[in-house]
Order: C-alpha cells, then structure tokens, then sequence
C-alpha cells in the first residue's frame, strides 16, 4: 500500500471577465484577468479497495452535500484521465479526501481546483510520470478553468479561458468574498448572457474577440487597489443578478461597507469586493457580518497547485 499524497490548489475570482461570441461546441470566446486567492482545497488520496470520496471543510453543510461524491466528481474523473495518458488500463481505485475552502457552485472555481489538486496527486500516487504540458492539455480537457489552478499567480486566459499567460510582479490585493447560499449553474449563466445579448440585438455568436487590458495591467502592478477597482468588469454580471437580483443588494452592502468596487465572480454568484488594504478587508467583512452575510476576507495572488508535506 503506497502512503497518501496530499496537494492543495487555489480558487480564483475573475478579476475581468469578457465573454465573446458563442462557438459551435457551445463554448465561448472569452478573456479572463484570473487571480488565484489564498482559499485553498486540499485533496488527500490514498490506494483503495473501491472508489470513494469523502468531502469535508469550512463550507456550510449544505454546500458539502451539493458536492457529488459519486464518479462524476471531478477529482474521479481526473484520475481517469491520468490513467488514460499513462495507458493504466485498470487503474488501481483511489479514496479521495476533499477539504473545502472554496464556496461550491460559486463562480470561483472549488470543483476546478479540486480536479486540478487531483491530476497531481494521483501523477505522485501511481508514480506515472504523466509531464507537465500533458497534465495541463488534461486539465483543459475536463474544465475550462483547471489549467489556472494548476498555474495559480495572477494571469490572463484566452481561448475557452484555457490558453495562460502569467501576469508577473502584481503587488497583493485584498478581496472579501460574500457567498450565497444557492449556487448558480455555470451554463445557465452563460445561456442566460447569450438570451439578453439576443434580446438587445446582439448576435451572441458575431461579438468581437476582447481586447487586452492594458489599464488593468498596469494597475494591477503598480499596487494602486484603487486604479485596480476602476478596472474591475465582469461581462456575466447582468447575466448572474438577473437569475439572482439579490445579488446587487450585497454589492451595495459591500460599497457601504467601504469596499472600492464589489462585482460577481465569475459565472457567481459569491460578490468579490475589493478593499484598499488589510484592514480594510478586515473592517469591512466584521461589517457585513453584523448584517448577517457570510464574508471571508482573502488576499491573491497565491500560488498554484502545490505538494503538501507527504
Ligand atoms: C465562468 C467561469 C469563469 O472563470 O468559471 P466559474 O465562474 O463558473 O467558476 C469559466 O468560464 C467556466 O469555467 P469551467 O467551470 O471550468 O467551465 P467548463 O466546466 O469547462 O464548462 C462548463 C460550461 O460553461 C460554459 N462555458 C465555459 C467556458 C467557456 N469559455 N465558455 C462557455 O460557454 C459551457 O456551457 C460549458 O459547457
Ligand atoms: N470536487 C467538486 N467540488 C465541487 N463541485 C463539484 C466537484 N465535482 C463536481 N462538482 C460540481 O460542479 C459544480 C460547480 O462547482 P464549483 O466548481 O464549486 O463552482 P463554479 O463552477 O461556480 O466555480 C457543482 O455544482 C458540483 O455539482
């Protein structure tokens, strides 16, 4: 019996996020500022009898029963992708333990991190060797965002959001994350976008291809939270609060909390919110706290997927 491996990977928010025209396989174009926060899930594997997965962490229960822990867990489903690159036909069954940080199902990316923590773990567990450039056209293969989790840092995606460039020297931010109790569905999210953009008279599959943020760019390395907060912008946004339009009420709270901006991540609906500092950050979750949200203070970048001590 081989000794467990344990490897952790970050979440992101979607510090800018422009969807482009819808392609024939369903995806979109899209351009994506990713930055990977200092919320980590940990994945422990071990050689099993069968395949199990267990779920635990500092998510509400009801977050951790809306993980599936069947085959269709993506941590499975990267290790069957493991097998297939390194030709294991009978893939001896893995017991995966997953401890969350990340809020499920809220546009910040747990399940990617959760897949990407997984390819690595189980490469070590089985000692296949599968290379690097292999693992990340794997982790692209299962989910759009798995190829940034494995990276982390702050960078832009391109493509489906798959194809990364790291953007280097980018002072820290300080973020609150507000989670919602439902969870919005990805798909529906980006349906949904597509349906408005139609309903305006906009051919959702002729939008043009986004152009670089030089601002934010620029920003982001200066270290100026405030000229970041200028160029924060999130095309899914009117998508996720028309499916949930309490969500502008949060953002609001977060502005008058003190936040310098407050936008959704991602496909939502967790609200990220920007705060000038620590204390801020710090200041502004004790506030909206008090008003009964749920609000985590983070800072990014932090790093990709990493070996734990094994
Ligand atoms: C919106 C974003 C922003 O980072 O993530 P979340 O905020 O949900 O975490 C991503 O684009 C989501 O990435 P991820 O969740 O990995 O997507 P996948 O599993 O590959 O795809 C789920 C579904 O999202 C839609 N999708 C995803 C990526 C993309 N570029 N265009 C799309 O239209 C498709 O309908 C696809 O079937
Ligand atoms: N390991 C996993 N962790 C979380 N969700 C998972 C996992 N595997 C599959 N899922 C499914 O993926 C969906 C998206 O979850 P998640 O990655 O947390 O959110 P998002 O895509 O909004 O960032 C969930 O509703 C869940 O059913």
């Amino acid at each position: 019996m081989s000794n467990p491996v344990t490897v952790s990977a970050p979440g992101k928010i979607n510090i800018l996020f422009k969807v482009g025209a819808l392609q024939s396989d369903g995806y979109h174009e899209v351009l994506s500022v990713y930055q990977a926060l200092d919320l980590r899930e940990i994945v422990t594997v071990t050689s099993s009898e069968s395949w199990q997965v267990t779920v635990s962490g500092a998510i509400s229960a009801e977050q951790i029963q809306a993980v599936p822990t069947g085959e269709d867990n993506l941590v499975v489903r990267a290790a069957k992708s493991i097998a297939e690159l390194a030709k294991i036909e009978n893939p001896h069954p893995v017991n995966f333990e997953i401890t969350k940080n990340v809020p499920v199902a809220g546009g910040m990316g747990g399940g990617s991190a959760d897949a990407a923590a997984a390819l690595l773990a189980v490469d070590e567990l089985w000692c296949t060797g599968v290379d690097g450039e292999a693992l990340i056209k794997a982790a692209a293969e299962l989910g759009a965002d798995i190829p940034f989790a494995l990276l982390g840092g702050t960078a832009i995606g391109v493509g489906k959001g798959d194809h990364l460039e790291s953007i280097d020297n980018v002072a820290r931010l300080h973020w609150v994350l507000v989670p919602m109790d439902a969870g919005l569905s990805t798909p529906r999210v980006y349906a949904k976008l597509d349906e408005m953009r139609a309903a305006r008279g906009e051919d959702p599959r002729q939008i043009p291809t986004p152009v670089q943020p030089e601002q934010l760019i620029a920003a982001l390395k200066s270290g100026d939270a405030r000229e970041v907060a200028k160029n924060l912008h999130n095309d899914l946004q009117e998508a996720a609060i028309a499916l949930m339009p309490e969500l502008s009420i949060t953002m609001h709270a977060g502005l008058a909390a003190g936040a310098l901006a407050a936008m959704v991540s991602g496909s939502g609906p967790t609200v990220a919110m920007l705060a000038e500092s620590q204390a801020a950050a710090e200041s502004i979750a004790n506030h909206l706290a008090f008003e009964g949200y749920i609000a985590i203070p983070t800072y990014g970048p932090a790093k990709g997927t990493l070996m734990e001590h094994n």
